[in-house]
């Protein structure tokens, strides 16, 4: 491939990149998933070099239920711009960097809700939150009859850099999220389509969960 060729194949892939970032965007903030300007999504670029790959996320602070022509950016694999702006990659970034390093993630989208929030709390002492036998378990890729996962829960500090090595220990190969303690969840996957259906899936279980904590409450 000529230097020219180059150039062009990137240009593509980031535009590509920034345009499904746009859809997901749009679609999160219609639900209400980006409350007052939270919440952050990446999509990786790249891969013309192993081991060479950037990743286009959300800039920093926005109001993510507005389509501008300064909503993402373009970093490497350290959390840097990867070319000149004056834009700021999400506040986060150094989480997202890491779960790519991890996983090799194609995507990862992060949101704060009420009921990932409540949830988080509830179940802070066991550091994870349990979930038995409901189809959804499905959308997480899991496929077993009557499955039961521990989605894994992390300390939330406002020091980004320190919850990272927290994710490092706590991620599980076959569970493409985390949830920040009163913070929100971060899930993954090998593209934005499945990145997307995980994040909607540990969704409805944090609901569920929620939900049937309080009728078994209600019970006694
Ligand atoms: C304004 S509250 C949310 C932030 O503190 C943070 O948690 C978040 O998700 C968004 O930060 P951002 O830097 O816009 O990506
Ligand atoms: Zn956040």
């Amino acid at each position: 491939m000529s230097e020219y060729q180059e150039h062009l194949a990137r240009l593509e892939e980031k535009q590509r990149a920034y345009a499904e970032l746009a859809e997901v965007k749009e679609l999160f903030a219609s639900r209400g998933w980006f409350a007052g300007t939270s919440g952050n999504l990446s999509v990786r670029v790249g891969g013309f070099e192993p081991g060479d790959f950037q990743f286009a996320i959300t800039a920093s602070g926005k109001d993510k239920s507005k389509r501008t022509a300064e909503d993402f950016l373009l970093v490497d694999q350290n959390g840097k711009p990867s070319e000149p702006t004056a834009l700021k990659p999400s506040a986060e970034t150094l989480i997202h960097c890491e779960i790519y390093r991890l996983t090799g993630a194609g995507a990862i989208f992060h949101i704060h809700s009420v009921y990932s929030n409540v949830i988080s709390e509830w179940f802070w002492e066991r550091r994870s939150v349990p979930v038995t036998g409901v189809e959804l378990i499905k959308g997480l890729g899991i496929w077993e009859e009557e499955a039961h996962i521990e989605i894994p829960i992390v300390p939330n500090y406002a020091d980004i850099p320190r919850i990272v090595p927290e994710i490092t220990d706590a991620l599980q190969p076959r569970l493409p999220g985390v949830l920040l303690r009163k913070h929100g969840i971060y899930a993954w996957g090998k593209d934005a389509f499945e990145a997307k259906r995980h994040l909607e899936s540990f969704e409805f279980l944090f609901e569920y969960v929620y939900r049937w904590e309080l009728l078994q409450g209600s019970r006694r």
